[in-house]
């Protein structure tokens, strides 16, 4: 149950809408405590039910043979008393689906000092998070004691039910004792019998606890699976709804001209944006009606206000956001396969939608083996050795291992990874140790190796390395995937000028078009092109960008 709901998760982007639209609260604590607790109950509620089965087959006989009316006896108390149990307790789930939550979040509020350690640390912001903690922790504290005043309610309850049920079959039983018509032992004999059916039929009454228990692990994890199926749901929505993303595997070969030569720079198109509009999840237009052709190495500067969509746009490229209209289209696959057939003249392209590729994830699984790279402006580290750093995330097989860094022993079959699907492309060959130590230096980082001994050595990289460091490591996981597109998101935005521009030079000497964010001039220098986005105006429907080619020399100069 846990990798089908990781795979889940993991798919169709599930855990960045869950995140970043705030959905649901704690997805880890569903998938790891959640899980656990639903697994357990639900076996030992199977074993207590197959019991309490048995052991009514075989005690209702001799209860029947001793004195009938007692089963009337039992029904109505056992009933009387789930009664009186169900609404003694009846808070009990809303309350202990509350402490789930409320838990989880103070150990969420716990991670995230662990987390961001030193920047609270330089922020001193030691009280304000213990203040916070507090909060958090008050409001578990709060609702477990409201859960404590429930629970002990239902069990004076059930105490007093426990107890009477000691004498009320000898009480019943009684009268025919003393009439003559049963010997002693019978009275013991009927106690005996009655309790056993008694427990049977009281399941609910002594179980009310674990049964709300059980009842808020179902709700939280309902809620969990249906998020999950209509993310993947939505996947296969209508694709004309929203921003389409096209993937083709043919270069656009437009018309040839009268001489039957095709311009070269026009067979190197590389992404082509129809009138895309971007809007954020909540509705509010960022980028109206954009319109452009990016071709190979035509570089391209996005810039504007903070604040007026630069990385939404990205967002919208990678497939993150798709509010809004408009196409994508990415000619970034080699087409090889699928040469455009032409007849008459007529160019006739064939292209792979978003929507085919969808299959089981959706969106392609991912996007670096369809040619194209993102780096965000804080790199995303990963647990594990530095070269897992380096080979993620497009070698990703090695990154099963233990917190201690070992290898887990014995088949798991659960560990095996999912087949691929029929729809993804191949990944590029996997980078020896000597390629990655020749990345390494091309992005000055060579003095890493001596610094923590080898490629294979565990750290807290986000820790141990500079921001800058961090950004450079990016980018030597960039020159290893060689795509044929990148978007950078201000992705060298805590480096030096001269190791911006060795970057640069890096990537364009391996070939790699790219599409840049930010707002340092320095920039200029490496691009070709500038998208400058204004803030949107409400109250007009013009769109809100130019283009302009830069002048190399001319930005060198400023
Ligand atoms: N998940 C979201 N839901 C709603 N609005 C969002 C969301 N994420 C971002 N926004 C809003 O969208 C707008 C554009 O954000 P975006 O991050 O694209 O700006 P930007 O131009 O890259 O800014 P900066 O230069 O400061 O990085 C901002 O007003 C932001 O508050």
């Amino acid at each position: 149950m846990t990798k089908h709901y990781m795979d889940r998760y993991l798919s169709n982007q599930a855990f960045y809408k869950i995140q970043s639209q705030s959905m649901i609260d704690n997805p880890d604590q569903r998938i790891v405590d959640d899980l656990n607790s639903f697994t357990g109950t639900a076996l030992s509620f199977t074993v207590t039910i197959f019991d309490a089965v048995i052991d009514l087959i075989s005690f209702s006989n001799i209860l029947f043979s001793i004195y009938p009316p007692l089963f009337a006896v039992l029904f109505v108390y056992s009933i009387g008393g789930t009664v009186i149990s169900i609404y003694l307790g009846k808070n009990l789930v809303s309350l202990n689906f509350m402490q789930e939550k409320k838990e989880a979040d103070f150990r969420y509020g716990l991670v995230r000092v662990r987390e961001n350690a030193e920047s609270i640390a330089f922020y001193s912001g030691e009280a304000n998070e213990m203040q916070l903690l507090l909060q958090r922790f008050t409001s578990a504290f709060k609702n477990m004691s409201k859960l404590l005043i429930c629970s002990r309610n239902v069990d004076f309850f059930t105490s007093w039910y426990i107890y009477l049920v000691q004498i009320l079959p000898a009480a019943v039983v009684a009268p025919m004792y003393f009439s003559g018509k049963i010997g002693f032992g019978v009275i013991n004999q009927s106690t005996s019998a009655f309790n056993h059916i008694l427990d049977d039929f009281s399941l609910i009454v002594y179980e009310i606890q674990a049964i709300s228990a059980f009842a808020a692990v179902i709700n939280r994890l309902g809620e969990f699976d249906d998020l999950l199926d209509r993310s993947k749901s939505e996947c296969h929505s209508d694709p004309s709804e929203g921003i389409s993303l096209i993937y083709s595997n043919v270069k656009s070969l437009p018309e040839p001209e009268s001489n039957g030569s095709i311009p070269i720079q026009k067979q190197q198109k590389l992404v082509d944006i129809e009138h895309l509009t971007v809007e954020t999840p909540s509705g509010t237009a960022l980028v109206r009606n954009l319109s452009l052709v990016i071709n190979k190495n035509e570089h391209l500067l996005v810039t504007g206000p903070s604040g007026s969509g630069k990385t939404s746009l990205l967002r919208a490229m990678c497939g993150l956001w798709s509010t809004g209209k408009g196409k994508i289209i990415f000619y970034v696959k080699d087409g090889e396969d699928n040469q455009p057939s032409i007849s008459s003249g007529a160019v006739v392209l064939e292209v792979d939608t978003g929507s085919d590729k969808c299959g089981e994830l959706g969106r392609p699984s991912n996007r670096n083996y369809e040619g194209i790279f993102f780096l965000p402006q804080k790199p995303y580290m990963v647990l594990g050795t530095l070269r897992q750093q380096l080979l993620y995330p497009t070698w990703a097989e090695d990154a099963i291992s233990t917190a201690d860094g070992t290898k887990p022993t014995g088949s798991l079959p659960f560990l095996k990874q999912a087949p691929k699907s029929e729809h993804t492309s191949e990944k590029p060959s996997k980078p020896t140790t000597e390629d990655l130590i020749q990345v390494l230096e091309d992005v000055r980082l060579g003095n890493l190796l001596s610094r923590f001994s080898s490629l294979d050595t565990s750290n807290d990289w986000s820790s141990v390395l500079s921001l800058g460091e961090q950004q450079r490591l990016a980018f030597a996981r960039l020159l290893l995937s060689k795509p044929k597109l990148v978007l950078l998101d201000e992705s060298t935005s805590a480096l030096d000028e001269a190791n911006e521009a060795h970057l640069y030079q890096q990537v364009e000497k391996a070939g790699i078009t790219y599409i840049s964010v930010g707002h340092r001039r320095t920039l200029y220098d490496f691009h070709k092109k500038n998208l400058l986005i204004s803030t949107v105006d409400p109250s007009s429907a013009e769109h809100n960008w130019s283009i302009e080619s830069i002048d190399r020399e001319a930005s060198c100069n400023l």
